[in-house]
């Protein structure tokens, strides 16, 4: 069997003064080294799991575990725990504190503790992999959104954590910069980091996960391959999240079949944009 990574069971989180609760006994495990997908329609919880995922919320009822361990939410674990669980934010303003590009990246760092001469390796590794070395003295709020993406993205990974999650990484990306995350993450993977992807882009979904969680109101509905999940058109069309574009092309002009031919025409679009 796969090796879990990250487990929430029957997880239940309400916020603070809600009437409704955000995630409701929701049970979901992350594998490892795959690139997860998760979908949903707004609200359905997705963003409120990935605070759970590293500590940042505390589940009212249920467990969440790292490696099977159930995660400690003591100040120290928790530190521990953002080393290996990196979170990047949908939106990098909630992300960004420091003034400089090459400050908001050592930040991390000091925090942990390391030592100075491993910090500065680190970041000017950082920033030559993330492109940014030419930006690495400008104040952040000076960057345009796209920068400042890429520059949420390599303070979390600077600490090198083994599971990314990022929410809605290409939002508000222009098509050059939404191209350029999806090759740097392709590096990531590479390079052994489990990648969970909240998204609304289904083609995007379609092509670049090899497993998604569908959620609907706090919990999860399907989960499997891109072939297992949107073959399930109509709990898909009573979510009301539809089929990625490209799926319902080659479906609908016959120009694949679902099963091996449908999945080579996936591997070969992935090649293409991804
Ligand atoms: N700080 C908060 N206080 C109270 N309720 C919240 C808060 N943040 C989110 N919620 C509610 O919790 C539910 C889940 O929200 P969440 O942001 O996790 O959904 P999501 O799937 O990430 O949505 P989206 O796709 O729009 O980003 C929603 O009903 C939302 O209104």
């Amino acid at each position: 069997m796969q090796q879990s990574l990250l487990t929430f069971e029957q997880i239940y989180y309400t916020y603070p003064g809600a009437k409704k609760s955000a995630l409701n006994g929701i049970t979901l495990r992350i594998p490892q080294n795959k690139r997860c997908a998760l979908i949903g329609k707004n609200g359905c919880g997705k963003t409120t799991l990935f605070s759970l995922a590293n500590g940042l919320y505390k589940p009212q009822r249920g467990i969440v575990s790292w490696q099977d361990k159930p995660l400690q939410y003591d100040r120290k674990s928790l530190m521990k725990l953002r080393q290996k669980v990196g979170l990047v934010f949908q939106d990098p303003e909630q992300q960004l504190v420091a003034s400089t590009v090459e400050e908001d990246i050592s930040y991390g760092l000091c925090n942990f503790g390391l030592p100075i001469a491993e910090i500065q390796q680190r970041v000017s590794q950082a920033l030559v992999e993330f492109e940014l070395t030419e930006l690495a003295e400008r104040p952040v709020h000076h960057l345009s959104l796209g920068q400042k993406k890429r520059v949420s993205l390599a303070d979390v990974m600077v600490l090198r954590p083994e599971l990314l999650l990022l929410d809605e990484p290409t939002a508000y990306l222009d098509r050059p910069q939404s191209r350029n995350l999806m090759a740097l993450l392709k590096k990531i993977h590479d390079s052994g980091t489990t990648i969970v992807m909240a998204s609304h882009d289904l083609d995007l979904v379609y092509c670049w996960a090899d497993w998604i969680f569908v959620m609907d109101e706090g919990r999860l509905i399907l989960e499997g391959t891109p072939q297992d999940v949107f073959s399930q058109r109509d709990i898909l069309k009573n979510l009301q999240l539809g089929l990625p574009l490209i799926y319902e092309i080659l479906i609908n002009e016959g120009l694949a079949t679902e099963g091996t031919s449908l999945e080579r025409f996936r591997q070969k679009i992935l090649n293409i944009f991804c």
